[in-house]
């Protein structure tokens, strides 16, 4: 069959005539980025956000503007149509010391505290331990494929957010630490429920939790927790962004679609998520994309898809 037979057939299979014609909206056109306190937002190529921690002085600790700030740059990005993926980086030596425990402690031993323990511990899951979650699970949830390009130290809280990103590239000097039960935590706002699903070895995160101890990139790649590793923190930057910016060149129907669904598959059972698959395909196998990327690839040709 030639090409321009498969195209036609494909057309009035999954076209009805008023979304036929291709209404190329206005690509180009960009918005000004967010501007935040702790995080400084760039876009190094088109549809490419880089997210930069931005506490350097402080090795990026996260805290209480960080973990608000966080769902709103993430939300915000969900939204934003000039946003395909996302690039979240750390400035300066490394890429984040974990929790601010500094900052940390005011709530943790404030003198606030109510006297009833019942509203106390009520009050603290829901202004503190929730949100503090929530700013770590909306990059999971962000539509975006988020790309993380970690150096230096990645300790603690560090773990919890790299752990939520879709993919995890690290600089040859990095080193990893679970360190929560140094300062008599337990890991809560992801470690413990994400990283046995990415590293596959209860045994090994059992005792990288337990122990807290230290650990290089090469182990990271090695339990692939990191899928590669580059030689500097130039590099690494460099491939992260080469990387987002081929992703944003694809379909954002398909790659969002496909981020929803690798999320939901992770969490149900295969035919689960082959039903949820079909539901959304029910939809999205209507969109203009799918005509676009099957030409592109019969005629060899990059196509432009519009904004989503
Ligand atoms: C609901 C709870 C939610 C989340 C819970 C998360 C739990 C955790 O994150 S546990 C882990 C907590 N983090 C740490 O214990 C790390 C402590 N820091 C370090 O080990 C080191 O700083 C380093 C990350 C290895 C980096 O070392 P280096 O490059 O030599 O820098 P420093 O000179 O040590 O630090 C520079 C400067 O930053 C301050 N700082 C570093 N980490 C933190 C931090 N976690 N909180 C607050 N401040 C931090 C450090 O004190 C220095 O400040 P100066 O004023 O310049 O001395």
């Amino acid at each position: 069959m030639s090409a321009t037979r498969i195209l036609s057939s494909l057309s009035k299979v999954f076209y009805p005539a008023s979304i036929r014609v291709s209404a190329m909206s206005t690509a180009g056109e960009t918005n000004a980025l967010p501007e935040y306190e702790t995080l400084s937002l760039s876009s190094p190529q088109e549809y490419v956000v880089q997210v930069e921690l931005n506490r350097p002085e402080r090795r990026n600790a996260m805290n209480k503007t960080f973990f608000r700030e966080m769902i709103e740059c993430f939300a915000a990005l969900n939204k934003d149509s000039n946003c395909r993926s996302i690039v979240l980086s750390g400035a300066g030596k490394s890429f984040t010391a974990g929790l601010d425990l500094n900052d940390a402690a005011s709530d943790l031993f404030s003198s606030e505290h109510q006297s009833d323990p019942g509203r106390q511990a009520f009050n603290f899951r829901e202004n503190f331990l929730m949100p503090y979650q929530q700013s770590i699970t909306c990059v999971e949830k962000c539509k975006k494929p988020v790309i993380v390009a970690v150096h230096g130290a990645c300790v603690g809280g560090g773990i919890d957010l790299i752990t939520a990103c879709d993919i995890r590239l690290c600089s040859s000097d990095t080193f990893f630490q679970i360190k929560e039960v140094d300062i008599g935590l337990a890991a809560d706002i992801g470690t413990l429920q994400r990283l046995p699903k990415i590293v596959g070895c209860e045994s090994l995160v059992r005792e990288l939790v337990f122990t807290a101890r230290k650990f290089s990139s090469e182990e990271a790649v090695a339990m692939k927790l990191v899928s590669h590793v580059y030689p500097d923190r130039p590099a690494l930057i460099e491939a992260a962004v080469k990387m987002a910016s081929l992703i944003a060149s694809k379909s954002p129907v398909a790659v969002q679609v496909s981020k929803i669904n690798l999320n939901y598959s992770r969490d149900h059972t295969v035919d689960e998520s082959l039903d949820y698959m079909a539901t959304w395909n029910m939809c999205m196998l209507q969109s203009e994309d799918l005509l676009k990327a099957v030409q592109g690839q019969l005629q060899k040709e990059t196509p432009k898809f519009s904004k989503l």
